[in-house]
């Protein structure tokens, strides 16, 4: 039984503190939500179509639900042959972002194998995330999809039970999101570690690797300045190209990676040590981590010049900054101390803005996969969604 209202849902985006690329090949990586979000409206129809509205990619169109339909005994043999699901995507409409729509219609179409059938919906997703940045936006845009669908088809509980404003779904309800956002991620990424979409349906800290999540209970509050040097990349490609060369050097990248996984490891345990009792030494530690882990990513191929024009005017400030997400451009993260002069973040961001780049200060943690209530909308959200 779908139902028979709008749904708000969103999802957060991430920070990865350390740990991607590795986090593909088995490692641990630590990853925690980022107070910017991606937002899905959905609204019931009565005609047996599809409206897709995705602002942040400009693409806006409608499906037959009849079209789909004709996908489905390919798709019920294999859900793995994602070319039909591109080629639906991209030829009905020769839009430019074939991945968003495919995946899409791949959780569309996997409602079917849940014996569900295909609900008439609107549906908006706008996003406060840059894409391609390193955020987490794909991550994001799958979870809330797949949060969206199985509560709009009844696969899962409508959280909104009653008139409060943000609420969440049951831990096994929200597996299932995860584990159906996470081969959303596979249409975007081709080979997702899973840490992505692991953070926008938890949000909080965790810790991930090889499919398991630990929340970490409590990190201590870390201010960071998020920039975004606004160099587009593919992760896909970038994810690729680091399996490329773990291939051609195994002796050589195999020891960068272990490396990058201690590194998790010990910013893991300093973050703990901070939570019992903060000192200017765990600092240290986590800048030396800091510069350590960069290095090594620059190693395995994913650096660029931007962002080293990034760490180095923030190491002429005295401050530590890492690439986050594919790399390849995207974001950077610095980490801020608690007696890091308000002054020199003020300058740090000039001299970053300056160089065409984008930079916020933030703190990390937050929440993940929610429903909410129209009136509980942020105003910019509801400005936004008024006019879509
Ligand atoms: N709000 C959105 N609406 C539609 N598609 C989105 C949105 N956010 C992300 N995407 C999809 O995710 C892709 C970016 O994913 P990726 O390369 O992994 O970068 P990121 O670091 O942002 O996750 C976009 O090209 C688009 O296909
Ligand atoms: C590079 C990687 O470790 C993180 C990718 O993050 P993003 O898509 O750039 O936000 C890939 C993955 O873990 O799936
Ligand atoms: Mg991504």
């Amino acid at each position: 039984m779908t139902i028979e209202r709008e749904l708000f849902v969103s999802a957060p985006g991430k920070v990865i503190l350390h740990g991607e690329h590795a986090v593909v090949h088995g490692k641990m990586a630590l990853a925690v939500g980022l107070n910017l979000r991606t937002f899905i409206r959905m609204r019931p129809r009565k005609d047996d179509t599809v409206l897709i509205n995705l602002p942040n990619i400009g693409t806006k169109l409608r499906w037959d639900i009849a079209q789909l339909q004709t996908l489905l005994p390919s798709f019920q043999d294999d859900p793995q042959k994602l070319e039909i699901l591109k080629n639906f995507a991209g030829i009905i409409e020769g839009c430019k972002d074939t991945e968003s729509l495919a995946v899409l219609a791949f959780l569309y179409l996997y409602l079917s194998i849940c014996g569900r059938d295909l609900p008439s919906v609107d549906i908006v997703v706008w996003s406060q995330l840059p894409t391609g940045a390193g955020l987490g936006s794909s991550a994001a845009y799958c979870v809330c999809l797949a949060a969206a669908l199985l509560t709009y088809c009844g696969r899962i509980d409508d959280p909104m039970c009653d008139e409060t404003t943000i609420l969440r779904w049951s831990q096994t309800e929200l597996d299932l999101i995860n584990q159906l956002a996470f081969q959303g991620e596979k249409v975007i990424h081709g080979n997702p570690s899973g840490v992505d979409n692991a953070v926008g349906t938890w949000g909080g800290a965790l810790q991930y690797q090889s499919g398991s999540i630990t929340p970490m209970e409590r990190i201590p509050v870390l201010h960071i300045l998020l920039t975004n040097t606004k160099v587009p990349r593919s992760t896909k490609v970038l994810v690729a190209g680091v399996k490329e060369k773990l291939l051609k050097f195994p002796d050589i990248m195999e020891p960068v990676l272990s490396s990058i996984h201690a590194v998790s490891q010990e910013c893991q345990r300093v973050l703990k040590e901070m939570t019992a009792g903060l000192s200017m030494d765990h600092y240290t530690v986590l800048e030396e981590l800091i510069d350590i882990n960069q290095h090594h990513l620059n190693v395995i191929g994913v650096g660029h010049s931007s962002l080293e024009t990034i760490c180095q005017v923030t190491k002429s400030h005295g401050l530590h900054s890492k690439l986050t997400g594919a790399g390849g451009g995207g974001c950077a993260i610095t980490l801020l101390r608690t007696d890091t002069d308000h002054a020199v973040v003020e300058t740090v961001k000039q001299e970053l803005t300056n160089y065409g780049f984008q930079c916020w200060e933030t703190s990390i943690g937050a929440l993940g996969v929610s429903v909410h209530l129209p009136s509980s909308l942020t105003e910019d959200v509801r400005e936004a969604f008024s006019n879509l």
